[in-house]
């Protein structure tokens, strides 16, 4: 059942109560109420996605964030490395998350991510040829919104058709689709084809595969949850802000957490609920880490400061930030032969929406861009003199490449010119070794945390970054651009270091792929907020399940890893209810 307001709450105690109806929170709603004993409460800060629009038409997704009722509306702290500039920093605040408001982009990232995660956790579980075996039941592969035939644009082998989410191929066909395809046979040294980047190999460029199904976005609130809502035993509760865990006794000689204290707003009353088994935190990458914080597990220092009585020390809560920083690579290119026009001119737009409605098909039935692929740089770059390499190893990527065939900058000041047509060969930097944090500014749980990424700080990510322009520069100089693409759009003509810096660093922002503030670490080790099993350390009762207890930034665009993550905790909790016992 769902519910809006906590009145309405039948009980207050439950076997798990999940914070967070996101991405990975609705996964584990969904799995643990398919045991009808098992009771489930989850808290939702944000709104239902029922009759969100835009939520619903693919091509819409750049009006769901920022600055709307489904967005946090957060932003970054003042960037060091981009000139001090700030920007907001999107995340869903609606049932499912960020999964709800997302580019749908679907995959999972390299074998060596999982790998590198098992051997940083000395945890096989977290292996590739582990998790995979969870594709099957995540995933449901469906036929693209235009019925296209697929032969070569993906492998069979490497999908589930009997999962939960779907994922499907591109549902429209965009003009400079076979230049993309063509570039792969001009340049196939540095830009080879990939057919598909499903079964671990991500390097290459291929076709983009994305959580949409007949021309609609499918998330964790249409798939996940919607399969689990009308169980009894799972309530879900909306508009509710969870401001702290409590500490409610000591097991094993550890402090355990089993309540939650929520409230719909600063001045509304506040509701305590109680899990008999765990709490499950699910509150995403900024949320989890200000919860943790807020409920005295964190930095001694900063808990001090702020008066918060520290209950579990630990200094790894909210550090260990990374993500993938992105630059936008601009291209003028021959008139008319672009998306532009759709977004100027509100007649054409129109009737695209009016054929979506009618049909669920054309240009809106598919998100923003056909093709990405993911790159190395090269293994003699003089970067690897100083540096070992940061990728998750040989066959994984420093830098991903995507393709949009319209002006497309997310800076928030950048004002889309109003004439002319353009191609975006946007550049994000996948191996990051910048880290920052997300840190409380008060002790006021509902205003928002310092979220510091600390973008482009260190000599490897401005060198790699760097490269990945020049490496554009090259994929736009292959033959298929030739009669296409007229000069490149902004400041990044120049080969000069200094020059291109200047550009990344005036240019770059995010993908918006926020990880590590909750890192999963070996069992008993010194670092890490949460153990392989995504057990919080030195606390008892409370388990992560999000995309905070990545270690590192996958292959990735990173709702697949967090679809992967969250299959594999659901196996790790104990079947049944303590009604039972
Ligand atoms: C604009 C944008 C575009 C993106 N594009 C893509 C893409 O194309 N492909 C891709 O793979 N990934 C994409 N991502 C990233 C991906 O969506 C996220 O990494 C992933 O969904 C995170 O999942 P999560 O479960 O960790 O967090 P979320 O899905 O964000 O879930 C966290 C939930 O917790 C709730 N919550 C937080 N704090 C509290 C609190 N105090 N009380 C109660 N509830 C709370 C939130 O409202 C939210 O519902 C994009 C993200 C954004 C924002």
């Amino acid at each position: 059942a769902l519910y809006t307001e906590p009145r309405q709450l039948p009980r207050h105690t439950y076997d798990y109560v999940i914070v967070g109806a996101g991405n990975a929170g609705n996964v584990i709603a969904s799995r643990l109420s398919e045991d009808p004993r098992t009771s489930i409460l989850v808290l939702e800060a944000g709104v239902s996605n029922e009759g969100v629009i835009a939520s619903v038409v693919p091509f819409l997704v750049p009006t769901l964030t920022p600055n709307t009722p489904y967005d946090w509306n957060y932003t970054v702290t003042p960037q060091k490395g981009l000139n001090g500039r700030t920007f907001p920093y999107n995340r869903g605040k609606i049932l499912g998350g960020s999964s709800s408001v997302n580019y749908m982009v679907h995959q999972y990232g390299s074998s060596e991510d999982y790998d590198k995660i098992a051997e940083i956790t000395r945890d096989s579980g977290w292996n590739w040829d582990s998790v995979k075996r969870n594709i099957d039941k995540h995933e449901k592969f469906v036929p693209p919104a235009d019925g296209h035939d697929t032969t070569g644009q993906y492998i069979p082998a490497n999908h589930g058709t009997n999962g939960m989410l779907s994922v499907s191929l591109p549902g429209s066909s965009q003009l400079i689709d076979s230049r993309v395809i063509a570039t792969t046979r001009d340049l196939p040294e540095e830009f080879p084809f990939n057919e598909d980047m499903g079964g671990g190999d991500v390097l290459g460029i291929g076709w983009v595969q994305a959580s949409i199904a007949d021309g609609q976005r499918s998330s964790s609130a249409t798939t996940y949850l919607a399969a689990a809502i009308n169980r009894p035993n799972v309530h879900v509760l909306l508009n509710t802000h969870v401001t702290k865990l409590l500490r409610t006794g000591t097991i094993k000689g550890v402090p355990s957490f089993r309540s939650v204290e929520f409230a719909s707003k600063l001045d509304a009353p506040s509701t305590i609920v109680t899990a008999r088994r765990e709490i499950v935190l699910s509150a995403g990458s900024i949320g989890t880490p200000q919860i943790l914080l807020l409920s005295g597990i964190g930095p001694r220092d900063e808990l001090e400061g702020l008066g918060i009585p520290v209950i579990v020390e630990n200094p790894s809560v909210g550090k260990n930030l990374s993500d993938h920083v992105l630059v936008p690579n601009i291209f003028h290119v021959k008139d008319g032969e672009s998306l532009d026009a759709l977004f100027r001119d509100p007649t054409l737009f129109k009737a695209a929406l009016d054929e979506w409605m009618e049909t669920k098909r054309g240009i809106l039935a598919s998100s923003i861009t056909n093709h990405l692929g993911y790159f190395r740089l090269s293994s003699t770059s003089s970067i690897f003199s100083t540096i070992s390499d940061p990728a998750s190893g040989p066959k994984a990527s420093h830098w991903e490449l995507m393709v949009a065939n319209f002006y497309i900058n997310p800076k928030p000041d950048d004002i889309p010119p109003e004439t002319g047509s353009y191609l975006g060969l946007l550049s994000a930097l996948i191996s990051p070794t910048s880290r920052g944090s997300v840190t409380l500014a008060s002790a006021d749980p509902f205003a928002h945390p310092l979220i510091d990424p600390n973008y482009l700080t260190t000599p490897f990510d401005i060198f790699a970054m760097r490269e990945t322009v020049r490496a554009v520069k090259r994929f736009a100089a292959a033959d298929a651009w030739k009669d296409y693409i007229i000069a490149a759009f902004g400041n990044f003509s120049s080969d000069a270091d200094a020059d291109l810096d200047a550009y990344i660093r005036d240019e770059a922002s995010t993908v918006y792929h926020m990880v590590g503030t909750a890192s999963m670490s070996p069992r008993g080790a010194e670092w890490g907020v949460v153990d392989p099993d995504l057990k919080v350390k030195g606390a008892e009762g409370i388990r992560i399940v999000d995309a905070s207890v990545l270690p590192f930034p996958p292959n990735a665009h990173t709702q697949g890893p967090v679809y992967l993550v969250a299959e594999r905790a659901a196996e790790l909790f104990a079947p049944g209810s303590m009604d039972d016992l």
